[in-house]
This record gives structure tokens, C-alpha cells and sequence, in this order.
């Protein structure tokens, strides 16, 4: 028997997210059509003997995640439960402090996955391989460029065994180009470990709390517990910890811009396990251009033009002779008639007047290096914002006959005249 836990951790982690997860927590936010957490459930529902979804994290279980978790059980068939931090307890802490509730009926392994990545989610072959030898710790890894690596949990393996023999966490220089994709397979022995780091800090906590900073932000002392460094950082090279390496789809989900990049994945990989959510070009219908999802609420006129990477959601209207391209419009937009919508994020229940032109600029990874990833890009640089995607909040309205390039409008906005490069507040 086996179950899963997904991290989705909790509102202030969303900052570069912003201004969309205003409206739905991050792990809720569309990719591809579906929420973003619902790619790591599909692939655990389809692991045999998945028992049970966990989900840990710091949101208060509003009504938008009680929704999803309700419907994510009766189409999974599979009781998928959120267990909530009472603090933020790191990437390891909520793992132990649910460990009750994770070997509950005594399951053979646990999958944990970070909820902000994109991946093909190799389970079946992560299991198979720790079947063949158990281990406390298997990670998953992925090769990156030495630039990027950096920006990542850092992984040195044996190559004959893989085993783990040295493990740093976002180096400050050129460790190794294995990155840890966040995405783990765990025996319930892992949790010995973690048990060992709480109770070090609990002594800690007494002997020095007075005296340290939380250099972190976390409320020091309570249970926090980080995977990456208390665990993987200090078992390194003591033979329990191993990884999986996979040169599969795999990308981190950090701020809107990968999340488009992390949409256009996900559609191509529907090709293969989800070719009914592709929209097939017919005779009557848009025009379709490359891999696009359409919600079957949404009401799309035959002359526009769409694709490739376009997700359309519930009950999008979009006029005729619109054109869009690398773009995800949010459930109630409206493209009047003529609208050119190109790299950017629609909101929820915005509009886009006619003849508007909203445009963003990409910063897809570099397409001549198999090993380069998105990067984590920040929105200034030297005080100006960088060109980035352009994003509508939710309820924007654009005028007709309008340019917004790069910019980003927070929700409610009503705009009178175009912009660029602009944050508008
Ligand atoms: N429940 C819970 N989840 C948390 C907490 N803090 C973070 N998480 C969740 O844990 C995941 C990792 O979060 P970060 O702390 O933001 O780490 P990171 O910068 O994404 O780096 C991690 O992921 C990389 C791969 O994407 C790894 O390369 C890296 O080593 C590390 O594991 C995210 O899904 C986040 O929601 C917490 O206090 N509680």
C-alpha cells in the first residue's frame, strides 16, 4: 500500500505569483485547464496501491480548496484529505508532525511532492527502482546548466550506485549540474531522521532560542524542519539517501511567467496522456493552431485564431477574429471581437475591448540548451521592471483599441489608454 503527500505550503510563499494568487491559492492556479496540484494527483491515482492523497500545508481551507478537494476525490476515487500547519513548519517539519496520520494503515512507501513543479511524474519508475533495493530516501533528479543548478538543491552522486555522497542546498557556487526536482520517494523509516531533527532542535530551542535570529521567517522552534538541509544536507553519503534520475518534462512553477511555460509542458505531454483535452481543429470551429484546451463551457467564434499554447477556461467568451497565442484566459474573460492577446495571463472575469493588443514578452529557457530551465526571474532590475508577460488581475477592463506590452494590471482595474512596461496599481 502506498500514499502520497503533496507540500503546497501557504499564502506569503506566493509573493512572485501575485497579482493572480490574490484570487485562488497558488496550488489551485490553472495550468493547462486543470489546477496545478490536480497533474500531481492524476499521477498518484495512477500509481497501483495509492491508498491516499495527503495534502500539507499552512492555507486556512477556504472554500476554493474544500471545493477541489471534493471533487478531486469523487473523480480519483481516492480519499485526498488537506492536513493544515498550525505555523510553517519547512519542507520536512509537516511530514513529521502528520506522521501519524502518513502511516496510517502502514503503507509500504510515501511519495512527497513539492506542489510548484511540473513534471511528467515518473512514480512508477521511482517505485520500481525502490523495490529493487529499499531505501530510506529516493530523490528524483533532473541535470541543469551550471548557471542555473545553482538555483536549486544540488545532488553528487555515485554513478555506478546513485547513491547520494554529497547534497547542498541552492550553492553559492558550482556543486553539481543534478538538481533535486522536489519530487520524493520515502520508506517510513525516512521519518526516523526527521524525529532525530526535531528533537534536536526542541534541545536547541531551550539551550540557545534567546540568543538566535530566525534568519528564515519561520516561528523558530516549532517543529520546523527542513528537508533539504537538515535531512538530505547531513545523511549525504551514510547510504540512505539515493536518486532517480530522469530526463523527463520537469520545470519549478515559481511565478505566472513559468507557469505559462509550465502550461505549454503539460499540453504537449496531453498528446500522449490526455488527447481529449487537446482541441482538434473542425470544420465550423476556431482555427487551431499547435496544442490548445478549450473548457467545453467556453464559447469560442469560428473565425479566431488559437494556439499554440492556449488554455481557455469556463465560460470564456472570445469574439471573432480574435487571435492568441502563449496564453491562458481565465475562467469569465471576454475577447471582444478582433482582440490580440499574445503571452500573457487573462484574469478571472476580465475584458479585453475590441481591437485591444495585450502583449508580454517571454522568457522561455534557452532552446539551444537541452539542460536550461526557466529562471527564477525577479521583476526589477536597477529599479525598472523587466520585460516579463504581461498579466491582467482579476475583473481588468481594457478599453478598445489599446496596446498593454509587459505590464502588470492588479485586479479591478479599469484602464483608459495603453501602457507599457508598467505595473498599474
Ligand atoms: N507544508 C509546507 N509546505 C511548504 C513549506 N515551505 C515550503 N513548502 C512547499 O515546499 C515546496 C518547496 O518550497 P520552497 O521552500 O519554496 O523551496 P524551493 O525554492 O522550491 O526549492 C525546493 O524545490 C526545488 C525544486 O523545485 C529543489 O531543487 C530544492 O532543492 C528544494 O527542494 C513548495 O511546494 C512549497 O509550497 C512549509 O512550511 N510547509
Amino acid at each position: 500500500m502506498l500514499k502520497a503527500v503533496i507540500l503546497i505550503g501557504g499564502p506569503q510563499k506566493g509573493t512572485r505569483f501575485r497579482p493572480l494568487s490574490f484570487e485562488v491559492p497558488k496550488p489551485l492556479f490553472p495550468v493547462a485547464g486543470v489546477p496545478m496540484i490536480q497533474h500531481h494527483i492524476e499521477a498518484c491515482a495512477q500509481v497501483s496501491g495509492m491508498q491516499e492523497i495527503l495534502l500539507i500545508g499552512f492555507y486556512q481551507p477556504d472554500e476554493p480548496l474544500i471545493r477541489f478537494l471534493e471533487s478531486a476525490q469523487q473523480e480519483f476515487h481516492l480519499p485526498i484529505r488537506y492536513l493544515q500547519e498550525f505555523a510553517p513548519l519547512g519542507t520536512g517539519g509537516g511530514l513529521y508532525h502528520f506522521r501519524d496520520q502518513i502511516l496510517a494503515g502502514g503503507p509500504e512507501a510515501f511519495f512527497v511532492l513539492n506542489a510548484d513543479v511540473c513534471s511528467d511524474f515518473p512514480l512508477g519508475a521511482m517505485l520500481a527502482a525502490h523495490r529493487r533495493q529499499p531505501r530510506p530516501f529516493l530523490l528524483l533528479g533532473t541535470t541543469a546548466n551550471r548557471t542555473q543548478s545553482l538555483n536549486y538543491g544540488c545532488i553528487v552522486e555515485n554513478p555506478q550506485t546513485h547513491e547520494v555522497l554529497h547534497y547542498v542546498e541552492k550553492p553559492s557556487t558550482f556543486v553539481s549540474d543534478i538538481i533535486n526536482c522536489g519530487i520524493y520517494l520515502f520508506s517510513p523509516e525516512a521519518l526516523k531522521p526527521l524525529r532525530d531533527v526535531f528533537q534536536r532542535n526542541q534541545q536547541e530551542r531551550q539551550l540557545y532560542l534567546p540568543l538566535r535570529e530566525d534568519t528564515n521567517g519561520l516561528w523558530p522552534g516549532a517543529g520546523t524542519i527542513r528537508l533539504e538541509q537538515d535531512v538530505f544536507s547531513a545523511l549525504a553519503g551514510q547510504g540512505q539517501i539515493y536518486v532517480h534520475l530522469t530526463d523527463g518534462i520537469w520545470s519549478q512553477i515559481k511565478s505566472a511567467g513559468s507557469a505559462l511555460y509550465a502550461s505549454r509542458l503539460y499540453l504537449s505531454q496531453y498528446q500522449v496522456t490526455h488527447p481529449e483535452r487537446l482541441t482538434r481543429p473542425a470544420s465550423g470551429g476556431p482555427r487551431i493552431r499547435g496544442n490548445v484546451y478549450i473548457h467545453p463551457t467556453a464559447k469560442v467564434a469560428p473565425t479566431a485564431v488559437l494556439g499554440p499554447n492556449v488554455s481557455i477556461g469556463e465560460g470564456v467568451t472570445v469574439g471573432e477574429g480574435v487571435r492568441l497565442r502563449e496564453t491562458i484566459v481565465l475562467h469569465g474573460a471576454t475577447l471582444q471581437e478582433h482582440t490580440c492577446v499574445l503571452h500573457s495571463i487573462v484574469g478571472w472575469g476580465s475584458t479585453v475591448g475590441r481591437w485591444a493588443r495585450v502583449e508580454g514578452t517571454p522568457n522561455d529557457p534557452n532552446p539551444n540548451d537541452p539542460r536550461a530551465h526557466m529562471d527564477s526571474e525577479s521583476l526589477f532590475k536597477d529599479g525598472k521592471l523587466l520585460p516579463a508577460i504581461t498579466i491582467l488581475g482579476c475583473r481588468v477592463r481594457i478599453p478598445a483599441e489599446v496596446l498593454i506590452l509587459n505590464s502588470i494590471v492588479l485586479p479591478h482595474k479599469e484602464l483608459s489608454r495603453s501602457f507599457t512596461n508598467q505595473i498599474i496599481l
